[in-house]
């Protein structure tokens, strides 16, 4: 286990080819062998430029008036009730991840994909036994289903003109052609990746914002002005609004911090390596462990203490990864604050909430570390509470 920055960078950056990515197999069989995760080298490059195209400011600009929808959509569903945070956070950017994986207007069938997503979903940490009536059986048969479906798409989006959006469409109009199952597994792959991680971070923000009164009236303060400027310009909200919430994004930078949803990931030792006057011989594991980087009052004084503030000044170099380092870092970071900036900017300025039941600390791992029971919380519009 890797607990200090230098090592990480060494095992992440510096000397990663000698460590590769490595998952059960079981997990593999679940999302698909061909996906980015699982591979290094000249494959995991032209992958990587392909899915990094679609995060490129140019083209997140474009997605800024979808989400702002997606959330009118949901917001008011959520007032007056008593509502799981986490559930509807994940409705929420399981939504996001199919307008990334597919574009606006997408001709597929998503209503069933998100079905089927939920079965595999189910399966995913479940034991892997492959015997009928077990979640493993029922998540592989799920996967097999959205693999048919997604290659038809992809054979009806090859006969076309048009590629269509998303990841979809940059994948099927790469120079050099990707097989059928090399996109299928890779569109699973991004939905997989983007979904539970941004809405356990959300559930923790709403949890910090609600613990901090202070904070959520300063946030709400800066969401406000925006959106006078918004009103007064008759308008919608538009991306270079979202550059303008330093506060909201320091407030995302500490929640990643102490939230650290992905906790650590694993490497394999490709060889016999000589490590620090350590032998890891070919084949151990070696685990970063970011949330331990994160907690470190060496880095972060007072590492319990939520305070968006420390942001001010940039953090010690490879000492914060919220989203990785090196060449697996994450390609869907700047979506993953997008998304929750334009949460944070509709909640703040039209609702309250309050957390419902006894119970209002702890934590609970699902598998990432979430708010106890996925947070239950009683939505109030602002207008009827004051
Ligand atoms: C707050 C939300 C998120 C967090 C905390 C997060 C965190 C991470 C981390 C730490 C890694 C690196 C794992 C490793 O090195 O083994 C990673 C990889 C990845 N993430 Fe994210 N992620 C988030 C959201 C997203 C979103 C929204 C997308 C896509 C829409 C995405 C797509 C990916 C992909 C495809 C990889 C694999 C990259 C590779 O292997 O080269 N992530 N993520």
């Amino acid at each position: 286990m890797i607990s200090s920055p230098d090592a990480a960078r060494i095992v992440l950056v510096s000397r990663a080819h000698l460590f590769k990515t490595t998952y059960p197999p079981s997990k593999q069989k679940i999302i698909g062998p061909e996906a980015i995760f699982f591979h290094q080298g000249e494959y995991h490059s032209r992958l990587k430029k392909l899915v990094q195209s679609i995060f490129l400011p140019s083209s997140m600009k474009l997605l800024v008036t979808d989400i702002d929808q997606l959330v009118a959509k949901f917001l008011p569903s959520w007032e007056n009730t008593t509502i799981n945070t986490l559930n509807e956070m994940k409705r929420f950017t399981l939504d996001v991840a199919m307008l990334s994986a597919f574009g606006e207007g997408s001709d597929l069938d998503t209503e069933s994909i998100k079905h089927l997503y939920h079965c595999l979903d189910k399966g995913y940490n479940s034991m892997p036994i492959n015997f009928p009536g077990t979640p493993f059986r029922k998540a592989m048969k799920a996967r097999k289903v959205i693999d048919e479906t997604l290659r038809r798409a992809i054979q009806k989006r090859r006969k076309s003109t048009q590629q269509g959006g998303g990841l979809l469409g940059v994948l099927l109009s790469s120079k050099d052609q990707l097989t059928d199952s090399q996109i299928a597994d890779n569109i699973i792959g991004l939905i997989f990746a983007a979904r539970d991680t941004t809405a356990s971070v959300m559930t923790w923000i709403l949890k910090y914002l609600h613990d901090h009164e202070e904070l959520l009236h300063a946030v709400t303060t800066e969401q406000e002005s925006i959106r006078g400027r918004i009103s007064e310009e008759k308008r919608k909200l538009k991306w270079e609004d979202t550059r303008r919430m330093p506060l909201t994004s320091r407030v995302i930078q500490e929640t990643l911090r102490t939230a650290s949803v992905l906790s650590f990931t694993f490497r394999e030792a490709v060889e016999d390596i000589e490590f620090e006057g350590y032998l890891i011989p070919k084949g151990w594991k070696v685990l970063p462990l970011f949330r331990t980087i994160h907690h470190s009052p060496d880095f972060f004084p007072q590492p319990d203490k939520f305070n968006p503030s420390r942001f001010e000044v940039p953090p010690s170099p490879n000492t914060y990864m919220p989203f990785g380092n090196g060449s697996h870092s994450c390609p869907g970071s700047e979506l993953a604050k997008l998304e929750i900036l334009i949460l944070v900017h509709n909640l703040t300025t039209t609702y309250r909430w309050e957390i419902v039941g006894e119970e209002l600390d702890g934590i609970q791992y699902s598998p990432f570390p979430v708010p106890k029971q996925g947070l239950p919380i009683r939505v109030t519009s602002i207008k009827k509470t004051v």
